[in-house]
């Protein structure tokens, strides 16, 4: 499909096919289930390949041929913001809001919102006809036809444009989950976010959020206007669409270097049982559907979680799941994050299980850079591996042997420190040292294990180092055919626990958005001017007083045999022990 079409394909009467696409997935699942006795049965028959409309859709918005030559007119003009416009972005004052051609295609389109959604929907749309001063629509380019009576779907291009507040969270929740439906929530909420604001007296919450999220220029970190109909789509499709803007202070002698960046979380899609190709295709369906929301929103990277394309496996030491491993240059995720790449103008940082079939098919935790082109600028091994609780991944692959490579794009300089990397400082910090503005931290974690870790480590890191850094965790409970034990003591089971989503993004000067929900798929947007990375060193001088010759003259004689630790025991202590 066409990336640039997602509001085409919001407005096509087929998105009711979408629907009942994923609903198919939801059947299929339940099928999978029922046929889990027979798991390699019916190989050749992939669940939910081809969503209807991915296929052969009219584009209303630039070819991805025009994109990619305004992109380049873009950023060779240094004068101009990096990176900081999408399609949607140079013309309307709302980021994601629809052409008139594709208003025309959504006044054909009904039955959006459907069920019990629609009654909610109406509570919050406006009634109104088209308001053609609406700042969503271009008067210049006003539309030959108008539908003579409201649709659905114009109902949700009505929605209100979402103002930027300083708040947290701050607007209208659409669609709050019944309780029921809240499995993996916190204490009945979407994220420790979103219980804060609620239990929060508003005179008080402001200073919670300085305090807790920080400040930056001047303020909790805005929200992005996003349009409204993009996060309406985003809930009928179940997954969470937040955006957020960083910004920096203007410079006399450099312009300011805009970016936005896209983080993707997300559950598997079929259960563990199911075929193997099943699997991996239902994922890349799912995620090809959220990207191209990324795309839309001008997104420049986007960066999926650990080992995206499969069940995180790793906990049950069965060998079996190596099958899912694939190569850093021709496997199918790869060729699926090119094909973004291209049709969004994007570069994308997938995070595979890798395969190296030239080197006695040994097996990597590994991301692939995938530059806007959609040709591969390289790839980074996970460093450290973790040995802890169900974590079992060392039974499938070792430290990683590429260093801690930056990876300059089109958009600026980026690295990838994978999952418990972010327990290392010093991995952060040989990021930092080689340049790094942005790091991405694509993770696999659980609730149980690291969760109040979460919210401290990347936010901990991106101050040290003086770069932006954005976790992503996936999300979901996923059970494993077999049971499994890990040495703990704890009961055989099946299941790896709640990977918590809660994806979110923190800025060098230790502002930090809101996060992702800990149930839901979601996608983060968040735009950020890299001028801060230096203006944050000029001001706390971190790397200026780091004494690195001190550490590392400390860490050579750590290395040595015969190191004894620098400790100067108290006399008293040392008189007591010798009477003892
Ligand atoms: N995927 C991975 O390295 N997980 C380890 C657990 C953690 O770092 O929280």
């Amino acid at each position: 499909m066409d990336g640039s079409s997602l509001i085409t394909n919001i407005a096509s009467s087929e998105l009711i096919d979408v629907e009942n696409t994923d609903k198919s997935l939801v059947q299929s699942s339940k099928l999978w289930r029922q046929m889990s006795s027979s798991r390699h049965h019916d190989q050749g028959s992939p669940i939910g390949s081809k969503a209807p409309f991915d296929e052969e859709e009219k584009v209303a918005t630039p070819s991805p041929k025009m994109r990619r030559q305004m992109s380049a007119s873009r950023h060779h003009d240094q004068a101009a913001p990096v990176g900081s416009k999408g399609p949607f972005d140079e013309e309307d004052k709302v980021v994601g809001a629809p052409s008139p051609k594709m208003r025309r295609q959504v006044s054909g389109a009904r039955h959006i919102v459907q069920g019990k959604d629609n009654e909610q929907a109406s509570a919050v749309v406006s009634n109104g006809p088209f308001d053609e001063s609406s700042p969503l629509f271009d008067l210049s380019r006003k539309p030959e036809t108008m539908a003579p009576a409201m649709t659905d779907l114009e109902h949700l291009a009505q929605l209100p444009v979402y103002e930027g507040s300083s708040q947290l969270g701050g607007g209208v929740e659409l669609y709050p989950p019944k309780k029921e439906e809240r499995c993996g929530a916190l204490a009945g909420f979407e994220s420790l976010d979103e219980l804060l604001r609620h239990y929060v007296p508003k005179e008080e919450l402001a200073e919670v959020l300085r305090v807790l999220f920080g400040h930056n220029m001047g303020s909790t970190v805005k929200e992005l206007h996003l349009y409204e109909g993009l996060r309406l789509m985003a809930r009928q499709q179940e997954y969470d669409l937040k955006g957020y803007q960083f910004t920096a202070a203007e410079e006399e002698l450099r312009p300011p270097r805009v970016v936005k960046i896209g983080l993707i979380q997300h559950a598997i899609v079929l259960p563990t049982d199911a075929p193997f190709a099943a699997q991996r295709q239902a994922i890349l369906e799912r995620v090809r559907r959220i990207a191209d929301t990324a795309g839309q929103l001008g997104v420049n990277i986007l960066c999926l979680q650990e080992a995206w394309s499969m069940p995180f496996a790793f906990c049950t030491r069965e060998k079996e799941w190596a099958a899912f491993a694939e190569g850093a240059e021709d496997g199918e995720s790869i060729k699926f994050a090119q094909e973004l790449a291209r049709s969004h103008n994007l570069v994308v940082i997938s995070p595979i299980l890798e395969r190296d079939k030239v080197h006695g098919d040994v097996l990597w935790n590994t991301a692939v850079v995938v530059g806007n082109r959609g040709n591969i600028i390289g790839k980074h091994r996970k460093n450290h591996i973790p040995r802890v609780g169900d974590f079992n991944e060392s039974t499938y692959y070792m430290e990683g042997d590429t260093g801690h490579p930056v990876f300059e794009t089109v958009f600026g300089k980026i690295a990838v420190n994978i999952c418990y990397g972010r327990h290392h400082p010093l991995n952060w910090m040989m990021f930092g040292l080689n340049g790094a503005e942005i790091v991405f931290n694509p993770s696999a974690t659980v609730g149980e294990l690291s969760e109040p870790l979460w919210g401290i480590e990347a936010r901990n890191a991106a101050i040290a180092n003086g770069f932006f850094v954005a976790a992503i965790n996936r999300v979901g409970t996923e059970v494993f055919p077999r049971e499994f034990t890990s040495g703990d003591g704890k009961k055989a089971h099946k299941d790896f626990g709640h990977f918590y989503g809660s994806s979110y993004v923190a800025a060098p000067d230790g502002s930090r958005t809101p996060c992702l929900s800990r149930r839901l798929d979601g996608l983060l947007i968040a735009e950020m001017d890299l001028n801060l990375c230096r203006q944050v060193k000029d001001k706390w001088g971190f790397q200026m007083t780091a004494r690195y010759g001190l550490y590392s003259k400390s860490l050579s004689r750590y290395l040595k045999s015969d190191f004894k630790p620098q400790l100067i025991v108290d006399p008293l202590l040392a008189c007591e022990r010798g009477k003892a």
